[in-house]
């Protein structure tokens, strides 16, 4: 016997033989570890191994037989439909099969049909329990295994996010999600998407959900600051664009319980934009095959649970504090993204459309941009200790009491401090969060922010490492490395650069195209000569023209992602 690669099973829990009853000869011999499960194929002498690791298990079901029993022991879901099964607890079932079957669902991850390519692909292992003359005794034995799988996943979750809540005693994991779907994001199919792609793995996974379906723009803000979050401690999930997501975390931010909610919820991202810059973002720093089936393998970071740390970013303008976790851009890409919601209709192709129309008559921006440098990456947010003239330094009780109104267009200063702000309106909507570590907009900035004044083609920001699906900006960006991407061009830049720029975004090359400052920073801030127009954005929202500034909040969030 011949082995021809090592299942990965250290010390087995769980270990069973099955027969193949149409193959002579042939047994498969089923090991389950916290590894995940070895499948052992032994046939006339050889051995075949197989290996599903427990990170691609979404769940497990124990079943009965509805018509006739099936003659493999296991197979791959890609293979002949054997038989009918019905829920353990139907009263459709067999009862001259006294099998149990337990189902269990696993996305593993295979070669695609272009070389170098990868994808995930649905594989369902069937196991077949028929030892026993009773049905009951043969179900106790599926019973067994399921129960061993959903606690080696429970346990990896723990380790994976320990406050996440979990009872004791029971292994199945209960937390609600609360799905947010925007029907109008991208090309208005996230309905359908949801329905055909996301409820079936929802369903293997045994996740319990609530669906929102968004009526109108700030309806998932709303949401998030009036309902009892603390009900969806599965996590906060949007089908939808990064825009609906925007407004989740700012919805957040309205709440007094801001920061335990933070901490403790996970957040999640379905894509169905038409950017689609975070979801691509998170897969790409765990290495997911992303590109073939963007929805499947977000939604595999959902059910899977496990979550990981995401930076986010304070913006501050003159009349409102805002939360952001993808980019603030100025000038030549943000004028793309905002005129090209005209034609929406074409999906994502209208980046490109609006850019070469955007290209023959550029234009450019009067004004001021500054920034803080970052110290060493991994370590660039800005230290609290550090004596900045100007700075408003909170202690963690005005912390907890900051808040500004974005009902108020009018806002005074009411501590020393200055980051904790007062609507001169009873009624206003508040924003808590985290205060500010850098001088109040108007005031001047300390010695060592960097400080151009000119004429500017594009000032662009982010955070994570993609704008869109095919624009990697920040290549060198990790989700939680502290650091603002900052991408100044002046004015002045030839054309051919701007172009080799502009191509660049999608492999990366744009960083080091000449004329094009890529900059690390903590903070900056940017000051438009108004007069001047262009468009403003965060997170590829418009917001007002103005002066802006932004700093980073280290590991603020938490997404689902499949770290290992
Ligand atoms: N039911 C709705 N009708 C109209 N607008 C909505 C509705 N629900 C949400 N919105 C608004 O739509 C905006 C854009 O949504 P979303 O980000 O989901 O899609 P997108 O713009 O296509 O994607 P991306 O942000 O990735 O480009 C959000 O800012 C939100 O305020």
């Amino acid at each position: 016997m011949e082995a021809e690669e090592d299942c990965i099973t250290p010390s087995p829990t769980l270990e069973e033989t099955f027969y193949i009853l149409s193959k002579k000869n042939s047994v498969y011999r089923v090991k389950l570890s916290e590894k995940g499960l070895c499948l052992q194929k032994e046939y006339n002498g050889n051995v075949k191994n197989e290996t599903i690791a427990l990170e691609d298990i979404i769940g497990c079901r124990c079943m009965r037989s509805k018509r006739f029993a099936q003659k493999c022991m296991w197979h791959p879901s890609s293979s002949k439909k054997y038989h009918k099964v019905v829920d353990e607890n139907s009263m459709e079932w067999d009862e001259k099969d006294v099998s149990a079957y337990l189902y269990i669902y696993a996305y593993i991850i295979k070669k695609g049909k272009v070389k170098s390519t990868k994808k995930r692909e649905r594989m369902v292992i069937t196991l077949r329990f028929r030892s026993y003359d009773k049905y009951e005794d043969n179900m106790r034995e599926a019973q067994k295994w399921k129960v061993t799988i959903k606690y080696y996943m429970n346990t990896q979750l723990k380790t994976s996010f320990p406050s996440c809540y979990f009872t004791s005693t029971d292994v199945k994991i209960d937390n609600k999600i609360l799905m947010i779907l925007n029907p109008k994001s991208g090309v208005g199919k996230a309905r359908e998407v949801f329905q055909s792609k996301v409820v079936p793995l929802l369903t293997e996974a045994d996740i319990n959900y609530d669906l929102h379906v968004t009526r109108h723009a700030h309806d998932a803000r709303n949401l998030m600051r009036t309902q009892n979050m603390w009900q969806y401690m599965g996590g906060i999930v949007v089908i939808g664009g990064d825009g609906i997501l925007n407004e989740v975390i700012n919805g957040l931010m309205e709440r007094p319980d801001w920061e335990t909610l933070f901490q403790e919820l996970k957040l999640g991202i379905i894509p169905s934009g038409s950017g689609n810059g975070l979801a691509k973002s998170i897969s790409y720093a765990f290495n997911e095959p992303y590109d073939q089936s963007p929805i499947l393998v977000s939604a595999l970071n959902i059910v899977r649970g496990i979550a990981t740390p995401l930076d986010i970013v304070r913006v501050e303008t003159k009349n409102q504090i805002l939360f952001s976790f993808l980019s603030i851009g100025w000038g030549l890409l943000s004028d793309v993204d905002i005129e090209s919601e005209r034609i929406r209709a074409i999906g994502s192709q209208r980046f490109t459309v609006w850019t070469v129309a955007k290209l023959i008559g550029l234009r450019t921006y009067r004004g001021t941009v500054s920034y803080l440098p970052v110290k060493s990456e991994k370590t660039c947010s800005i230290s609290s200790e550090e004596d900045h003239d100007n700075r408003s330094v909170m202690s963690e009780e005005g912390r907890r009491d900051s808040f500004y109104s974005v009902g108020s267009r009018k806002s005074t200063y009411l501590s020393a401090a200055g980051s904790s702000y007062e609507s001169l309106r009873e009624d206003a909507i508040r924003t808590f969060g985290p205060p500010t570590n850098i001088p109040p907009l108007g005031q001047v900035l300390p010695a060592d922010w960097v400080i151009i004044k000119g004429e500017f083609v594009l000032v662009h920001a982010s955070y994570p490492t993609h704008l869109m699906t095919d624009c990697i900006f920040a290549p060198s960006a990790k989700l939680d490395d502290g650091c603002i991407w900052l991408c100044v061009i002046k004015s002045g830049i030839s054309r051919a650069h701007l172009v080799q720029f502009l191509l660049g975004m999608s492999t990366g090359t744009h960083t080091n195209v000449p004329q094009v400052d890529f900059l690390p920073v903590s903070a900056f801030r940017l000051e438009p000569e108004i007069s001047d127009g262009g468009h403003l954005t965060v997170d590829g929202e418009l917001i007002e023209l103005g002066p802006l500034q932004a700093e980073i909040l280290p590991s603020l969030a938490n997404v689902f992602a499949r770290a290992h």
